[in-house]
């Protein structure tokens, strides 16, 4: 992972686990069922199970499959750049804030091969008011294993409202009828 970063704003302060995150080695609860990366009842999805780590990083292990792939037996690389999207967001557990991805810089450092599993790391590398900067990295056959892809990535801060305001009508109603959809609590709102 990028060891330390030298691009985030002047006003950024040091990213810190906030006092109730979940503790180390918690699987991180899905944000949303039906999360291409991390929900259960995405039948395509990537079902992600991201564990809190120590500090502001998180882990997780992805198996890459035949379903995976952009030429023959390599992965996809707008697929990694999905798991890797994913494990970055998932910082918003450990840093209380509900964030989508506004902007993401991945670099493709080897093929991942079908059958091979990509051990997966990020870390939350800043704060700037509603700013979270991050990085990320994946890992080919073990946690020291050689780097195949690494990401920085920029989340913005958003509440209920963002989703409210922009999903689709018909998937709002369902979580309406079964807020047991959403995996996390507004972290906006001061409970
Ligand atoms: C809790 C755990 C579970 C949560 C777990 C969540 C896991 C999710 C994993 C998957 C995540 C996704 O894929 S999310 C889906 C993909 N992403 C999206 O759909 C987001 C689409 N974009 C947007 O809705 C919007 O652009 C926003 C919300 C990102 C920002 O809009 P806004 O709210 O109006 O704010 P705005 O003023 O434009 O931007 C805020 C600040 O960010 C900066 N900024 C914004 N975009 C960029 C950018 N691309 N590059 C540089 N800087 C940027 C602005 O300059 C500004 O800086 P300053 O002036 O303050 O200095």
């Amino acid at each position: 992972m990028t060891a330390s970063r030298t691009d985030l704003p002047a006003d950024a302060t040091v990213a810190v686990r906030h006092p109730d995150a979940p503790a180390p080695g918690t699987v991180l609860p899905a944000h949303y069922a039906h999360c291409f990366g991390c929900g259960a009842a995405e039948r395509h999805g990537l079902h992600l199970a991201i564990v809190a780590g120590e500090g502001v990083e998180v882990t997780a292990t992805f198996e890459v499959t035949e379903h995976h792939q952009g030429a023959p037996g390599l992965a996809h690389g707008g697929l990694l750049a999905s798991a890797l999207d994913e494990i970055l967001g998932m910082l918003g557990h450990l840093t209380r804030m509900s964030c989508v991805t506004a902007r993401l810089e991945t670099d493709f450092r080897r093929p991942v091969p079908v059958g091979s599993t990509l051990h997966l790391r990020s870390r939350a590398d800043g704060v700037a008011g509603r700013k979270l900067y991050a990085s990320a990295e994946g890992r080919l056959g073990g946690t020291d294993g050689p780097v195949a892809v690494r990401a920085r990535a920029l989340f913005v801060q958003v509440g209920l409202e963002h989703f409210a305001e922009h999903g689709r009508p018909e998937d709002l109603e369902a979580v309406a009828r079964d807020p047991r959809l959403i995996g996390v609590p507004d972290y906006t709102v001061n409970p």
